[in-house]
């Protein structure tokens, strides 16, 4: 079985891979986000691992993207502790340009306005690749995880850089879901409603009425028309579940568009 990731080796989504997967599934590292979706779609692997929001920096857009448009499923949410380190090629260098992911210059926001004001930030596609630049001479440093530094030789300058608290949650997608539930099981859903008044609290009003806990609600374009748009739910319980069902049964009536995204147990962080 084969297995899609951002990488290359050493990202945290290959990190996230590793805690789900065993040594049995091949791990083909992709160059972007959109490839990993692109190679579940078109049948090139079973599975995918793609990072879907940061509890520091928010979503990552280009996840949700997909999950609207695309015809794949969650199977599975990793959480990961995520620490980030500042790595060069020798202790000594001095740092004028540093590559990272986006996300993770985000996560390192108040470390490097304080200590790397004036150095060139150079947003690269992961962190793992950020690493590979740093070793080939092409960046000065790059912000990555420990494993990533020592895949590619870099010395560890400081860290953890990241501001505290950062956890990053990893969904695995696929196109023949197979939802199986665990301890902590989550259900997603994208819907969007009526242009009137109250009808986003009508749709909330359900989930109160069923008693669901919502773990995640946030609005993305529909990119239909300006203002109009559609959310992202995440509710705590299984489809499986008689006030689940029920509950989704009446907000896919009282919606204009309803997808069922996946029902999926979660994998907690190694504390
Ligand atoms: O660059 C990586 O290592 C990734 O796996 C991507 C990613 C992300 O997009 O959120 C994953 C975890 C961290 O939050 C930073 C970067």
């Amino acid at each position: 079985m084969k297995v899609a990731y951002l990488g290359p080796v050493g990202s945290y989504s290959y990190e996230a891979a590793k805690r789900y997967f065993d040594k049995d599934q091949e791990l083909v590292a992709c160059d972007t986000i959109d490839d990993v979706f692109e190679a579940v779609e078109e049948n090139e692997v079973e599975f995918g691992v793609v990072p879907v929001e940061n509890s520091i920096e928010g979503s990552v857009s280009t996840t949700l993207d997909y999950l609207l448009k695309s015809q794949v499923y969650i199977e599975k949410e990793i959480i990961l502790k995520v620490e980030h380190y500042l790595c060069a090629k020798e202790e000594k260098k001095q740092i004028l340009t540093i590559a990272s992911h986006p996300q993770a210059f985000s996560q390192c926001h108040d470390y490097l306005r304080k200590n790397f004001k004036q150095a060139k930030l150079i947003q690269v596609s992961s962190t793992s690749y950020a690493a590979r630049l740093c070793a080939e001479g092409e960046v000065d440093g790059a912000i990555c995880s420990p494993f990533a530094a020592e895949q590619n030789n870099l010395k560890i300058l400081a860290g953890p850089i990241n501001q505290d608290n950062n956890y990053t949650r990893f969904f695995v997608i696929t196109k023949s879901p197979n939802f199986k539930k665990g301890d902590k099981n989550k259900t997603s859903i994208i819907f969007s409603t009526y242009d009137k008044p109250g009808s986003l609290y009508k749709i909330l009003a359900i989930f109160n009425l069923y008693d669901l806990n919502l773990t995640k609600i946030e609005s993305r374009p529909a990119k239909t028309n300006l203002g109009e748009y559609v959310f992202f739910v995440d509710i705590e319980g299984f489809v499986d579940e008689e006030d689940v069902s029920d509950a989704l049964k009446v907000v896919q009536r009282k919606s204009t568009f309803f997808k069922l995204l996946g029902s999926y147990s979660v994998i907690l962080p190694d504390e």
